[in-house]
């Protein structure tokens, strides 16, 4: 039986991890108050290791005593917990919960290696390569957001949901990998819908207070990647 909504909520996260950006946004629609356990990359706490000894990775969500690991199955855990609080996050419908679903494994498994293969990048022959993946993953996810959507603001319709919250934690990642290597990713041009998407969603009260300022983050990811960017054609 899931727990109850009135037990302490922690998170263990980072601030620039897009990962921890993800539980957080579904605390924040479902108006639910959670302390936050920051966690510093490179070193892991106690709590962390006891808490998601497999993967040892953030986010980790503690109700009451019960640890959730792997940040899509804790949103899918707030919604069930908080299901009547705030607005739904997943689709009420199976099959429209489905497509919500597919897009937000396609988001971390093809979109996301792609997004970093360009930081990670070695030449500029692998960084080219990282980029052209990072455009088409960013064509279909135009076709996703013009399809699920249906001309409302997001991909989840008139509120955040399942695949926003997926896809969003990165907006920030995006902004820096866009300043850092002189490249346009949100292109009003070829991804119209995105582009207007990204910024609605920034700008929405459940999201603000989480999504780390992009030169805060850029100075981060200059510690974790180095200042140079790999050279590009
Ligand atoms: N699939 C995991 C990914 C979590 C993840 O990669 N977290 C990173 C922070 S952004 C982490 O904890 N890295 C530490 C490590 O890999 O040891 C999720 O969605 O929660």
């Amino acid at each position: 039986m899931a727990g109850s909504g009135s037990e302490e909520v922690k998170i263990l996260g980072g601030w620039p991890s897009p990962f921890v950006m993800r539980p957080r946004i579904a605390l924040n629609i479902k108006s639910v108050k959670y302390y936050l356990l920051e966690e510093t990359f490179g070193s892991k706490s106690e709590l962390l290791l006891k808490s998601n000894p497999i993967y040892k990775k953030m986010p980790v969500l503690i109700h009451g005593d019960k640890p959730i690991c792997e940040s899509m199955i804790i949103v899918q855990y707030i919604d069930d917990v908080w299901a009547s609080a705030g607005h739904s996050i997943i689709p009420s419908d199976p099959y429209d919960a489905s497509i919500a679903r597919f897009w937000a494994t396609y988001i971390d498994d093809k979109f996301f290696p792609s997004l970093m293969g360009i930081a990670k990048s070695k030449d500029a022959e692998e960084k080219k390569a990282a980029i052209e993946q990072a455009i088409a993953a960013f064509g279909i996810l135009e076709e996703a957001y013009q399809k699920t959507s249906k001309g409302k603001d997001f991909f989840g319709g008139e509120k955040i949901g399942y695949v926003d919250i997926a896809f969003g934690c990165y907006v920030g990642w995006i902004r820096v990998t866009e300043k850092m290597n002189g490249i346009k990713l949100f292109d009003e041009e070829k991804v119209p819908g995105l582009t207007k998407w990204a910024e609605k969603f920034c700008a929405d009260e459940t999201v603000k207070s989480v999504m780390p300022e992009t030169d805060a983050l850029m100075e981060f990811a200059k510690k974790i990647f180095g200042s140079k960017p790999p050279p590009s054609n």
